[in-house]
């Protein structure tokens, strides 16, 4: 197995060029993913832990910024299991599971991303040679971010819009091969390459393509849902969304990932809290942990709260995918519009609220959570991406309103779906005659505003499940946890409680103390609760938040890493002799290295053995 942090020549990740990243970032990948595919041939497979594995080595010490293979897994092969028909899993799925193709999922285009009706690449149907011809009639329609297609991936699931007949039938998906299998050269008629440089996951080889009607055999439409019949006939879906499930089912696993980065993140900066001393609380003293700061235990606690609650919520958001999909399967299409609602939802708000407490951490760290070495810059620059891929947050919530308002007008006519059925509680005048301080009462304070506003309130399942399986010691600090969450929740959101609850002033304010206890209360506990996430230095990559507390030390070690400290002068592009800097700039801009050749160097070093089974 490579050593935790790969070097290239010694010089740590963050002072490789780009193509230097693209070679460690394959390299690694392939002996990671050999992990996966071994997990698949020993037949110790199932979606449960090919999620975890696939998860945990996303963004662990060995991928830390992601992987050209990612999207195989994450999206690829989702694709082919949703959207294929039987004949067609047992011709893709073998070679996808064993790597003998490496695939990517093209959908967003240069012009496109949230309004995938808008989508301009079109797929024609030939009847004549049935064939489909794919073509990009704009530049605006060429495919724009798919992970993986950049230099590395040979075959890719394309959405476009559906032609047969002189009829648009809107947006299909197709599994076309982009390159040739042995040379790995693009295939004719397909224009490829990847989109340069991005502010965090960098190692994922996001590319672009595009189509001159380029021709591939009917049977490569997905035809699990829709089909077009050899003499062109179109034969439609029983549910025109059936189409998105690879979306869905990505947005689930986001949520898990969140949990994996918002505990990587408030384990470093509590355990530096732990050990960072600064100022006195009274005159002659010794200087203070920082974690004794109330303003610190109010920057980090409410993080660690929510990383159970994210935890909880992602396995309960998992059943509820898995059971939908079940139904599906015996034509039940009943909950998929309450699935596609709580999957963005819950996308939307563990990724936006993972960012901002990831930034929070940073912030709480002083200068030194500034620095790569902290590995909480990083770990920003991967949840931020969240929030826009597999969704864009804002166009994800209005999904979720856009599902509650209607659920709400049909209240009286409708028997609700089991994660919205409070509404139909909440909706009763008497629900929430007072207030009360407690859980449950914050709790259905929330129930009344979503009501009122008609915004979902998930957690009150949650405690319930917990509360039978966790011993008493355990559980109270977990229900410390759960009162923090509600409280620091209650005192965010105090402007809604004020208008929709019967709330008092005396009630805030004691609110306000009850949330300062618990603080309090957490404080003991608070690097305990972070080691529970049983997170190895391997895996959290950073000076901080190292176990053994040795913080100055591993700082220092990292600083002399930097090539600047090896030699006094080192040539860049910014500082070249010659002054010619924005020359240089938009030299590196048009042509990213990895383009300048038409395959990478390092396809036939490493993918092209790993995709053969040799390595
Ligand atoms: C087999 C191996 C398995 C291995 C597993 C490995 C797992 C490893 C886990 C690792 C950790 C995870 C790491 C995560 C990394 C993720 C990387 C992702 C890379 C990024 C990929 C992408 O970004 S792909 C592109 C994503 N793009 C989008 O999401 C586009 C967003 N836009 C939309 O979804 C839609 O356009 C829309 C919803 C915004 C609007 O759609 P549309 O205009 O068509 O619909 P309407 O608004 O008019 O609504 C009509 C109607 O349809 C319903 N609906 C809409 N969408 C859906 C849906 N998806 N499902 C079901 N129903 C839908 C909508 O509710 C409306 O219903 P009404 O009844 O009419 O109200
Ligand atoms: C790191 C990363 C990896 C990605 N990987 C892939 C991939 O592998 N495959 C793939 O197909 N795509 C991928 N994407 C693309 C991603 O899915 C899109 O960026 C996303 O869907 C948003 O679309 P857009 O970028 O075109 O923004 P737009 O849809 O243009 O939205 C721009 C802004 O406009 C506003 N807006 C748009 N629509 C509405 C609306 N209806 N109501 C209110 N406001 C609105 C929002 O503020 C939004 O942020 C990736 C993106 C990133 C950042």
């Amino acid at each position: 197995m490579l050593s935790k942090r790969e070097v290239f020549d010694g010089v740590p990740e963050e002072y490789l060029s780009h193509k230097e990243r693209y070679e460690n970032a394959i390299r690694n990948s392939v002996v990671a993913f050999s992990l996966v595919r071994k997990m698949q041939e020993e037949g110790k497979t199932s979606i449960n832990n090919y999620r975890d594995v696939v998860g945990g080595l996303l963004g662990s010490s060995v991928l830390r910024d992601g992987s050209p293979l990612g999207l195989h897994y994450i999206m690829f092969m989702p694709a082919i299991l949703n959207q294929a028909n039987e004949e067609q899993q047992e011709k893709w799925l073998p070679r996808a599971w064993n790597c003998s193709i490496i695939g990517s999922y093209a959908q967003t285009e240069l012009g496109h991303g949230t309004f995938i009706r808008g989508l301009e690449t079109t797929a024609t149907y030939d009847a004549a040679t049935k064939q489909f011809v794919l073509h990009s009639p704009t530049l605006t329609a060429y495919k724009w971010w798919p992970g993986g297609l950049g230099q590395t991936a040979n075959y890719c699931i394309v959405v476009a819009q559906l032609y047969t007949k002189g009829q648009c039938h809107g947006i299909h998906s197709f599994i076309i091969q982009v390159r040739d299998e042995e040379t790995h050269m693009p295939l004719p008629g397909i224009k490829i390459g990847e989109i340069g440089a991005k502010l965090g996951l960098n190692a994922v080889n996001n590319g672009f393509l595009g189509f001159d009607n380029y021709r591939i055999p009917r049977t490569n439409m997905l035809m699990k849902h829709a089909q077009v019949l050899e003499d062109g006939t179109y034969v439609k879906s029983r549910h025109s969304k059936l189409n998105y499930g690879a979306m869905v089912f990505v947005r689930v696993v986001i949520v898990f990932d969140m949990v994996n980065y918002l505990s990587k993140a408030v384990t470093i900066a509590t355990r530096f809290s732990a050990v960072r001393r600064q100022c006195q609380l009274k005159a002659g003293e010794t200087e203070c942990q920082i974690l004794d700061y109330v303003t610190q235990q109010h920057k980090l606690f409410v993080s660690i709260a929510a990383a159970h609650a994210f935890r909880i919520t992602a396995n309960k958001l998992w059943l509820t995918f898995n059971e939908v999909n079940e139904q599906l399967v015996e034509g039940n299409l009943q909950r998929l519009p309450e699935l596609h609602a709580l999957a963005c939802c819950l996308k939307a708000v563990t990724t936006a609220d993972t960012a901002a407490c990831v930034e929070r951490c940073r912030l709480a760290c002083g200068g030194h959570g500034y620095m790569m070495s902290s590995s909480l810059p990083l770990t920003y620059g991967l949840v931020t991406a969240a929030c826009t891929y597999e969704g864009e947050n804002t166009v994800l919530l209005l999904q979720t309103a856009r599902f509650l308002v209607k659920t709400y007008q049909q209240l009286d006519s409708k028997a609700l779906t089991p994660t919205v059925a409070y509404l139909k509680t909440a909706a009763a005048e008497r629900f929430c005659v007072g207030w009360s301080n407690t859980t449950e009462g914050i709790i259905r304070g929330f129930q009344v505003v979503a009501m009122r506003v008609i915004i979902m309130s998930t957690f009150n399942e949650e405690v319930q499940e917990m509360s039978r399986t966790v011993s008493p010691q355990l559980k109270e600090v977990l229900h410390q946890l759960v009162d923090l969450y509600c409280t620091y929740w209650a005192l965010e959101k105090l402007s809604d409680l004020l208008l929709y609850t019967p709330i008092s002033q005396k009630e805030v304010e004691s609110l306000r103390l009850r949330y300062e206890e618990t603080l309090t209360n957490l404080r003991p506990n608070a690097v305990g609760l972070v080691d529970a996430f049983d997170l190895r230095d391997e895996m959290l990559q950073s000076t901080l938040g190292s176990y053994d507390g040795r913080v100055y030390e591993r700082l220092m070690e990292e600083a002399m890493k930097s090539p600047l400290n090896a030699e006094p002068m080192l040539q860049s592009t910014l500082g070249s002799y010659d002054g010619r800097v924005y020359e240089r700039l938009m030299e590196e801009a048009m042509k990213s290295p990895l383009n300048a050749e038409p395959v990478n160097y390092t396809f036939h070093k490493y993918l092209k053995p790993f995709m053969q089974g040799k390595l």
